[in-house]
């Protein structure tokens, strides 16, 4: 008999606030994100977001942006988050030293700009990524930008991920498209930071709660 299909997991990300942890939580994501590299628009103190595990039930992710190793540890170590998000232009060698350094399951993420950057990127961290975000890509913004990747570009290549490694799609996502989403890329998660926003870094209630719900749908017809 075939394997029941995994549910679709769920990130809700950029969270400034620890009540929208809780209301992340509650809503049923199964990730919470911060970005523990300074400077960006939805930037929070490790300690801080060290209160969201808690308040949510949902495990950390820490999304960081080129740090030094021993930074990026310190910063997962205050946080305690579970998982880190490398946001930047990280090497397949730094996710061997982290691997070495703790316990943290690693996401690399890609800012798509064709399938076949996705492919070498797949090749390069195959082995040594635990999963591979996609992100779209914006001049100015890191991510948390809104901007979709071109779906039609990796819908034929899906299935290029080695078996065992998460995809995880960002970039773009709303309450209205994220059932198109699940259906077209198939991921593993679904993450979402500004498409569930009043402002930056400011989630809003309902819209977090559709943006679950609509995930979901799909899967559970
Ligand atoms: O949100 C940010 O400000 C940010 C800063 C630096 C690196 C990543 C960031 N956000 C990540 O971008 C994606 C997509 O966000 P969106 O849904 O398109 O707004 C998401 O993984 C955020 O974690």
């Amino acid at each position: 008999m075939p394997e029941a299909a995994e549910r679709i997991r769920t990130k809700i990300c950029g969270i400034t606030r620890v009540e929208d942890a809780g209301l992340a939580g509650r809503a049923g994501a199964d990730f919470v994100g911060a970005i523990l590299t300074e400077g960006y628009r939805r930037s929070v103190a490790p300690e801080f977001a060290a209160r969201y595990p808690e308040e949510s039930g949902c495990r950390l992710v820490g999304v960081t942006v080129d740090e030094p190793v021993d930074r990026l540890v310190d910063l997962a170590e205050r946080a305690g988050a579970s998982v880190l998000q490398l946001h930047g232009d990280e090497e397949p060698g730094l996710l061997t030293t982290l691997r070495a350094r703790g316990g943290w399951e690693l996401w690399k993420a890609v800012r798509v700009r064709s399938a076949e950057a996705v492919l070498s990127a797949l090749d390069r961290f195959a082995g040594v990524a635990d999963g591979v975000l996609l992100d779209g890509w914006h001049p100015e913004h890191r991510g948390g930008s809104g901007v979709r990747f071109p779906w039609d570009l990796i819908e034929p290549v899906r299935d290029r991920f080695p078996a065992g490694v998460r995809f995880i799609a960002a970039g773009g996502l709303q309450p209205d498209n994220v059932a198109e989403a699940v259906r077209r890329l198939r991921p593993d998660v679904v993450d979402v930071s500004s498409g569930v926003e009043i402002t930056h870094g400011i989630k809003d209630a309902a819209r977090v709660r559709a943006f679950i719900r609509n995930a979901r749908q799909d899967l559970e017809k």
